[in-house]
């Protein structure tokens, strides 16, 4: 079996973010990213500040059900970016095997085969103000290939910090009209304890996200969200 390295297993917990917001979810973190991103909540996972564990897919989900017990019907792969890697489809068979669903957190740079078994895709393109490039045409392919699948669902979710993120956000949308959007509250404050300052600023940044929205022709069908887990919980990692 190949060997997979994970940074974090942690869960139950609720997926915090976009088109599965709300879901009570395991979640497998990843090690590496082939992104920088400027304002990357989990740059543990590819500044060597912690070491990844490389384990096999058996591996992984005894250590889910270790951590989970019985208490969950749904994992959700992230990282740094889970789609460097292969061996994850045998990740995705045994949990289908047990009846729990998966999703994955991807910024659509890399395609693995795998993905197309997964239920709740998310793709996560990055707008200005991470100061990554998005490749159109590698984005065209991969949404085109996860568009229509049966039972499973595709989404988009942009990060804005900025307008120039919002005219991004505009343009992506554009790009692929079929394909259910989410924006999503950008987390400035990286370093901040958790408290009513922090709570405070991210729902000023999300009455900013939402008033945008508002005033924005080109956005009539997404969807605004902020980030649950860090309204509750801060920058606390493994939650
Ligand atoms: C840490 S990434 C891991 C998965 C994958 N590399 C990606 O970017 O989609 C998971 C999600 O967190 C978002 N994210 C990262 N840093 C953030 C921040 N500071 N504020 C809000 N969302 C952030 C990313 O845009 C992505 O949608
Ligand atoms: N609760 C919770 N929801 C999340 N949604 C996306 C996350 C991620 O870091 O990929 C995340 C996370 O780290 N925790
Ligand atoms: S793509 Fe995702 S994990 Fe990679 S640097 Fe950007 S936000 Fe972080
Ligand atoms: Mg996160």
């Amino acid at each position: 079996m190949k060997k997979i390295p994970v940074l974090e297993i942690f869960g139950p917990t609720i997926q915090g973010e976009g088109m599965v917001i709300g879901q009570k979810t395991m979640f497998v973190r990843t090690g590496g990213c082939d992104y920088r991103c400027s304002w990357c909540d989990s740059a543990f996972t590819w500044d060597g500040s912690q070491k990844a564990e490389l384990l096999t897919a058996e591996e992984i989900v005894n250590r889910l059900r270790e951590t989970g017990g019985t208490s969950f019907n749904h994992v959700t792969l992230s990282g740094g970016n889970p789609a460097l890697h292969q061996g994850i489809e045998e990740v995705i068979a045994m949990l289908k095997d047990e009846g729990v669903r998966t999703a994955v957190e991807t910024q659509g740079s890399i395609w693995q085969d795998w993905m197309i078994d997964i239920d709740d895709v998310t793709i996560s393109p990055k707008p200005p103000s991470s100061r990554m490039k998005t490749d159109w045409e590698k984005l065209d392919h991969y949404i085109n290939h996860l568009k229509d699948r049966p039972g499973k669902r595709t989404s988009i979710k942009v990060v804005i910090f900025d307008e120039s993120d919002l005219r991004y956000a505009e343009a992506v949308h554009s790009r692929y009209p079929d394909v259910p959007m989410y924006l999503q509250t950008g987390n400035p404050h990286l370093d901040a304890a958790e408290g009513e300052w922090l709570l405070k600023q991210l729902l000023l940044n999300y009455e900013w996200l939402v008033n945008q929205v508002i005033a924005s022709d080109r956005l009539n069908e997404v969807k605004v969200l902020p980030q649950l887990h860090t309204l509750l919980w801060g920058n606390k990692q493994g939650v």
